[in-house]
């Protein structure tokens, strides 16, 4: 068994792993852009995903979250196959992402943009239902830092607080394990320690996450392990200490913040 196997009371095996690929590629024509990848995540684990330009960290992303299926090998989550589940489904297991580009509903207030996070449009218009479902995206709002900007819509939030509404959104479809794409990108130091502290907090609560970003400071003092990969391989796997010394992950950033 390659899982992280441990024995539970009654002496059956169970494993502590969230994700695991095994041998994942994903070609696009001639451009192979995830090569034979396998990593897996534990339980409440933050792990951070990095590698530089082109790397193939969205590819990776968008083969787990079901955008689309990888060429060839499995993805597994809670040790179910769900290569090539479409996205939807992956949500409703408890499988969540945030994106680069933020896509919020411009047209809607944040709390509404929570709202319909948790339930389509046609149920959101049921009074009854509304106010419970409205109860629980002020809690997810505060929980995010937004609860002062509830009724503002979108184009009236700062970047970090786009960002914080990105992670609203995602929270809304209550994940296990929430993907996260960048969240660092176009933040000050100090919007990335309360970004990070979010996120800390969410794992506090029982959350598994994985992380991408290019902020190496911030990246590594958040995560618990690292998985490196370059031209769509891993090339590494330890803890935030051993990636930053690692030799072959700085040649791979070319003398790039470390
Ligand atoms: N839809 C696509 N069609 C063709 N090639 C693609 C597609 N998506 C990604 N690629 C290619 O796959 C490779 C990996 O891209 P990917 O966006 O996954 O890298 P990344 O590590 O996320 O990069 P960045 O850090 O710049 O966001 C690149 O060579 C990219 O050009």
């Amino acid at each position: 068994m390659s899982s992280h196997a441990t024995q539970s009371i009654d002496g059956t095996a169970r494993t502590d792993e969230v994700l695991r690929l095994e041998n994942v590629t994903k070609r696009f024509g001639g451009v192979v852009a995830v090569d034979d990848l396998s990593f897996s995540v534990r339980e409440e684990e933050i792990l951070g995903f990095i590698g530089p330009n082109g790397a193939g960290k969205s590819t990776t992303f968008n083969c787990v979250s079901g955008a689309f299926p990888p060429t060839d090998g499995a993805i597994y989550y809670r040790d179910e196959d769900v290569t090539g589940v479409p996205q939807y489904a992956l949500v409703e297991k408890g499988l969540a992402r945030t994106y680069q580009t933020f896509r919020p509903l411009e047209d809607r207030s944040v709390l509404e943009n929570v709202s319909l996070s948790m339930v389509p449009n046609e149920l959101f218009s049921f009074d009854e239902f509304r106010t419970t479902v409205e109860d629980r995206a002020r809690e997810i709002c505060q929980q995010v830092g937004l609860s002062e900007h509830m009724h503002q819509t979108p184009d009236e939030l700062p970047h970090a607080g786009l960002l914080r509404l990105e992670v609203g959104r995602a929270i809304g479809t209550e994940p296990d394990l929430l993907l996260v794409d960048e969240p660092f990108a176009g933040l000050t130091p100090e919007e990335v320690e309360r970004t990070a502290a979010l996120f800390r907090s969410l794992r506090e609560d029982g959350m598994t996450l994985i992380v991408i970003d290019h902020n190496m400071h911030g990246l590594l003092d958040l995560v618990d392990r690292v998985v490196v990969i370059s031209f769509g391989e891993k090339i590494a796997e330890g803890s935030p200490e051993e990636i930053r010394n690692d030799p072959t992950v700085q040649e791979a950033y070319l003398g790039g913040e470390l």
